[in-house]
């Protein structure tokens, strides 16, 4: 269970600035259980090379996005993935509640980013499809330095925000307004990446 009040430093965050940056929103035990449900999908095969875009425009290319992702669904996710879908099903409760946000649902996919991908600097909404409003990130990298290198860049207007993706630590923004970068890393760098959505909004 998460303390209402991780839900409320990352509200701050996105009032504030339109992102947040957090430590600890997983545990340890968190972590590293949803490292070793990763790495089962992993060497199951459940892994895809992920693309860009969406219906006509969809795309794998590599020079653009090189990580390889595992959608979690209810159906096929072990004990730890369904926790954590828990968590993200409260936290978007917290949100509605207290924030009036409307959202109707989320999306998450386990992504590896191989030793030498990256991911170009982007946007995370379609551009003919508004519905995901918040992206979030959580890092499942045990003992992560900066020689390791895989930081996320968030393009602010007057400055960029560089985050390492240490083990436990989540990033929210909002998905139509901050573009960012994944850099390249000298191990292969482990996420939990998705998105709060707003559906079925004209
Ligand atoms: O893993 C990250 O830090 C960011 C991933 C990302 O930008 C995406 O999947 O859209
Ligand atoms: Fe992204």
């Amino acid at each position: 269970m998460v303390a209402a009040s991780a839900f409320e430093a990352l509200i701050d965050g996105i009032t504030d600035h339109h992102y947040a940056v957090l430590d600890d929103f997983l545990s340890m035990e968190e972590v590293n259980s949803l490292r070793q449900s990763f790495e089962e999908k992993l060497e199951a095969g459940a892994f895809h090379r992920a693309g860009i875009g969406q219906g006509e425009q969809f795309t794998k290319d590599k020079t653009f996005r090189g990580d390889l992702i595992h959608w979690l669904e209810r159906a096929s996710a072990t004990p730890a993935g369904l926790s954590f879908l828990d968590k993200m099903d409260t936290f978007m409760s917290y949100l509605n509640r207290t924030c009036y946000t409307g959202l109707t649902g989320f999306e998450f996919h386990y992504a590896v980013y191989p030793v030498g991908t990256f991911y170009q600097r982007h946007l995370d909404q379609f551009r003919q499809d508004d519905s995901r409003r918040y992206s979030v990130i959580c890092y499942l990298n045990e003992n992560w330095q900066p020689e390791h290198g895989g930081e996320l860049v968030i393009y602010l207007p007057d400055r960029e925000e560089v985050i390492l993706p240490r083990g436990g630590r989540v990033v929210f923004f909002e998905s139509a307004l901050l573009e960012h970068e994944v850099k390249i890393a000298t191990r292969p760098r482990y996420s939990l990446t998705g998105w709060l959505r707003r559906d079925g909004m004209v």
